[in-house]
């Protein structure tokens, strides 16, 4: 036997022998599980029979309240060490499986011997608890693994600076507790383990990428110093990966102290909120909260108006060109998302500190109880250095003050005395009780009689005054809407918000009037959520969220300014992790944007930290070839060396021919082993009718804005919700010119081609895009 396979063979023997630790445990636990399990189940059964219930005296209440305290802390005290026994079972399943990924040999400064350190999804130790079998590769020396090659090294730990040497680093691969592979690497982690990872078929599903964490990634992961972290990376570059495994790597970093629900990850779509929902699980840790801007907006907006989602009005930007009013709209939803108009919105707000905030009058049973103007005398009667927001608390409790007033004399109206004449028995009865315990009756009948309608009176008019008292204290006599809609009203005001010198929008008069149209309409387009949102919040206060300790926003490329101030301003103690890609800025604001200066903006300097990813993983190095070159600056963009079919481009004659080919395509893709294969079209009308076309010949799945998830199979589905996922194969259902010629489209086209892992195909009829032209296949 060669010096290889003796190594091999040793490698092998460990990897059992730790896997026969692992099974040791988990019979142990099992057996503690049951146990407890058991425990658990008898308490529950015999609760009572272990408490002495007497409440006969305030003695006996308290021994019995005592008692029963006890038996439940005995019972909440077992279900917490059997959830963690099943906690850790859970783990050692998962390591039994592939117990380990990576090992290094570290000699740390001044010790004689090199030590083995192997790293896996968690920590294990051995049977007297002393030395690691594994590490986790989320501990301090696991970072050694990801930034060096064997040579020497460093890494920080809570209590300092560790310096040694690596002398030896290496991967395995693990399955069904067999060793697979082993390998030996140099200078980067894993080209061979990453061109398996890579190679394999697309799941419906992201994955971790624990064992083959890149340097640069691993940067992004471990950042503990900066309260904003800003990632820019090509399509591909693993920016959602890393925010994934940043999410697990804080988890175990702040385990005493940070819980998965104070992480909230905003991504783009509910398509993609369940690709990504797995990867935590997967490495053994609870799911982060995950949310749309939509599903906030939603939450806050819903009830006023009815809001248009992205998706609607992406359908309209890209399908819309021909109606009256498209370009203006278009120059609308750019200026309204703009950090100019955030300004000119900050302007307006200081202007209204002195005059010009329109209020509701309190209205009540039809008629005005408080009128606008005295709610508008009361705001300003304050002093205007005060922020609106303290303002407006202070009328409230004006108004509620003279509520009461109001109404102590609602009660003789007539409409009082009739509603009283309909109350039911109960009501009766439990009046007469109330004043029986006030001990207010006399024996003197007519005065009972005119108490006790005195009490349903102010009972009645309470019950009424509610909704009043309750609309006062969140402050709905602030006209928002009117407010908002006084900068369209009139379109001079903008030119005495914005800096001198500023142009104002070409069409800014024609804006104004779409923008009156709509909110006459009770609607609100997707372009007038974050502004007025943002007005809103600044008269009112921002209802802010001090529990979340971390934000994660992935394609952050699709966020106004206003968004980004909303969401800081929402979650004023959270760090935030911004992730995107400006080539994929698809939605109709960011035409004209290229950076994160609005959301690094927002937080100092010195807290800011910004990565930029070139290397991408997704595909193979033929299709990053051939994308990059649609993009402006792709020369940048660097490929992962896998190798793989060039990128096709074919034309078809005719729609026929153009099902045709794309059918057998299909077929070919499937025989030749690829499972997940996405038609890409450009819109949701598109989609619909390839599916038309397609669906009678072959199996195919029609993903729409409702679709919450996928399987791996062929699917249909417009470019916009194929955002963040990624197929084994593509399918450009329409690369002519007809559909992507404006440069506006061009980073749509660009994001649907790069969803692609392994095979990219392109169709056309007639003239092919020209974003092509210029591409060498
Ligand atoms: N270090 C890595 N090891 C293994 N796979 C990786 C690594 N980094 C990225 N990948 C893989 O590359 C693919 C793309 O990663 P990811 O979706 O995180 O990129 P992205 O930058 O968010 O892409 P996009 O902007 O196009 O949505 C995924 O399949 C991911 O698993």
């Amino acid at each position: 036997m060669n010096a290889a396979d003796q190594d091999r063979q040793q490698e092998q023997q460990r990897v059992e022998q730790v896997i026969a630790e692992i099974h040791k445990r988990i019979d142990g636990l099992r057996e503690q599980v049951g146990e407890v399990g058991a425990d658990i189940i008898n308490i529950r059964k015999h609760f009572w029979d272990d408490v002495t219930v007497n409440f006969e005296d305030a003695i006996e209440a308290v021994e019995t309240y005592a008692s029963i305290k006890q038996q439940a802390e005995v019972l909440s005290e077992r279900e917490r060490i059997h959830r963690h026994a099943l906690n850790q079972l859970r783990t050692l399943n998962r390591l039994l499986h592939s117990p380990y990924f990576g090992r290094i040999d570290f000699r740390e400064d001044f010790e004689q011997h090199a030590f083995p350190i192997y790293l896996g999804i968690a920590s294990l130790l051995d049977e007297n608890e002393e030395d690691f079998l594994v590490y986790d590769w989320r501990a301090p020396i696991s970072s050694l693994y990801y930034d060096y090659s064997p040579g020497p090294v460093q890494y920080e730990t809570p209590n300092g600076t560790v310096v040694g040497e690596m002398t030896g680093k290496r991967q395995y691969v693990i399955r069904d507790g067999r060793l697979l592979h082993m390998f030996d690497t140099g200078v980067t982690i894993g080209d061979e383990l990453l061109q398996e990872v890579l190679g394999k078929q697309a799941d419906s599903q992201m994955k971790s990428i624990v064992a083959t964490i890149q340097r640069d990634q691993n940067r992004i992961i471990r950042n503990e110093r900066s309260r904003l972290v800003i990632v820019s990376g090509a399509a591909g570059s693993g920016k959602t990966s890393a925010a994934l495994q940043r999410v697990a790597y804080l988890l175990y970093r702040y385990r005493q102290i940070l819980r998965a629900d104070q992480i909230v990850l905003f991504s783009p779509n509910s398509l993609f909120n369940s690709y990504v929902s797995t990867v935590l699980p997967e490495l053994g840790e609870e799911n982060m909260q995950q949310t749309t801007f939509q599903e906030y907006t939603e939450h806050r907006l819903g009830h006023q108006f009815e809001l248009e989602s992205p998706l609607v009005q992406m359908e309209y930007v890209l399908t819309a060109m021909k109606l009256p009013g498209y370009k203006e709209r278009l120059e609308g939803i750019q200026m309204k998302s703009s950090v100019l108009f955030m300004q000119a919105i900050d302007q307006y707000v200081s202007q209204l500190k002195q005059s010009g905030i329109l209020f509701s009058p309190i209205i009540f049973r039809g008629k005005v109880l408080i009128s606008a103007e005295h709610i508008r005398d009361i705001f300003y009667s304050f002093d205007t250095n005060l922020p609106i927001p303290n303002r407006m608390n202070l009328v409230a409790k004006k108004l509620l003050g003279e509520l009461k007033i109001l109404e102590q004399r609602e009660r003789t109206k007539p409409w009082v005395e009739d509603e009283m004449e309909l109350l039911d028995k109960d009501t009766y009865a439990a009046v007469y009780q109330e004043l029986r315990k006030k001990k207010q009756f006399r024996d003197d009948t007519f005065d009972d009689f005119d108490r006790e309608q005195e009490l349903l009176a102010a009972k009645i008019v309470k019950r009424h005054f509610q909704p009043v008292r309750a609309s006062i204290r969140v402050l709905q006599f602030i006209d928002t809407p009117v407010i908002y809609q006084q900068l369209f009203s009139q379109p001079a005001l903008l030119r005495s918000l914005l800096p001198a010198k500023t142009e104002l929008p070409r069409y800014w008069e024609v804006i104004c009037e779409q923008t009156l149209e709509k909110l006459a309409k009770g609607e609100l387009a997707y372009e007038d959520i974050p502004p007025y949102l943002y007005l809103q919040e600044r008269l009112e206060g921002f209802q802010t969220n001090n529990l979340v300790r971390h934000i994660f926003i992935d394609e952050a490329q699709d966020y106004s300014p206003f968004q980004f101030a909303l969401i800081q301003r929402l979650f004023p103690r959270a760090k935030m992790t911004v992730l995107g890609d400006w080539n994929q800025a698809i939605y109709a604001h960011a035409y004209q944007s290229d950076s994160f200066d609005a959301v690094s903006s927002l937080y100092d300097p010195q807290e800011t930290e910004t990565f930029v990813l070139t290397k991408t993983y997704r595909s193979t190095r033929p299709i990053v070839e051939f994308t990059r070159q649609i993009v402006a600056g792709g020369e940048l963009i660097e490929p992962f060396n896998r190798d793989g079919h060039e990128p096709s481009v074919t034309e078809a004659p005719d729609q026929e021919a153009l099902t045709d080919m794309i059918v057998s395509r299909i077929k070919e893709l499937s025989a030749n082993g690829h499972q997940t294969i996405a038609v890409i079209t450009k819109t949701t009308a598109e989609a619909q009718t390839a599916y038309e076309a397609l669906h009678e010949k072959l199996p195919i799945r029609l993903i729409g804005t409702t679709t919450t998830s996928y399987d791996a199979s062929t699917l249909l589905i417009p470019a916009y919700l194929a955002k963040g996922v990624e197929f084994d194969a593509v399918i450009i259902y329409n690369a002519s010119s007809d559909c992507y010629e404006r440069e506006s489209e061009r980073k749509l086209f660009y994001t649907a081609c790069t969803r692609a892992m392994h095979e990219l195909h392109l169709y056309y009829i007639g003239e092919k895009s020209p974003f092509l032209a210029a591409v060498t296949p």
